[in-house]
């Protein structure tokens, strides 16, 4: 993980103003995700107003960080399986088909939450990753991410 971009830092300028990922939103989660051996990792510290009811944070939020994680992990996912950098064209432009949360504790505000994905299938346009949410090393959320990469047309 040291030295290491993370995967949004490479979407190009125009593709990164999403409220979960998009470093040019001033407004969103700023959300990063990198490899951390044959995982994907991303730390996130919610604000005192993420919350849900007091002292838990808001379940959207997380679903969101589950989202953004999960289609970073997606084209990061995509890259390893061409066995190329991010920087290489063509791009990949994956968003979200299916999202499914599991709230399985309540997530302590305060703290720095770590998400975790797995790659569970790299097929065709399609990747499916698992994600979890850990706050102070035990797993609160688990969720399962579709991402598909979005026709040219998608985006003009
Ligand atoms: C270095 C990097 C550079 C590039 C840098 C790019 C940056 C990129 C911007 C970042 C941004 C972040 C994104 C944040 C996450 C959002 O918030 S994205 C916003 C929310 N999502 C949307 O608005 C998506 C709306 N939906 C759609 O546009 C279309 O339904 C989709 C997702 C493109 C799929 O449509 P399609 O291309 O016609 O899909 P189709 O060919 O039917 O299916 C392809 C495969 O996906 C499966 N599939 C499709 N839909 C589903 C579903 N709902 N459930 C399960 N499976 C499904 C199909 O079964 C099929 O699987 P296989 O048969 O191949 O096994």
């Amino acid at each position: 993980m040291k030295n290491q971009k993370p995967i949004q830092d490479y979407y190009p300028d125009e593709l990164s103003y999403c409220y979960g990922c998009g470093r040019n939103n001033e407004y969103g989660h700023h959300i990063k995700s990198y490899w951390d051996g044959d995982e994907t990792v991303s730390h996130f510290t919610p604000k005192e107003y993420h919350i849900a009811i007091p002292g838990y944070v808001y379940g959207g939020l997380l679903a969101s960080l589950i989202d953004c994680h999960g289609t970073g992990s997606a084209a990061l996912a995509a890259y390893k399986a061409e066995n190329r950098q991010p920087d290489t064209l063509p791009a990949f432009r994956f968003v979200t088909a299916s999202l499914q949360v599991d709230f399985l504790k309540p997530t302590p505000l305060g703290v720095e939450l770590e998400l975790r994905g797995k790659i569970v299938e790299v097929k065709g346009r399609k990747v499916i990753t698992e994600i979890t949410v850990s706050a102070n090393g035990e797993i609160t959320v688990k969720g399962k991410v579709v991402a598909v990469q979005v026709p040219e047309t998608f985006l003009k």
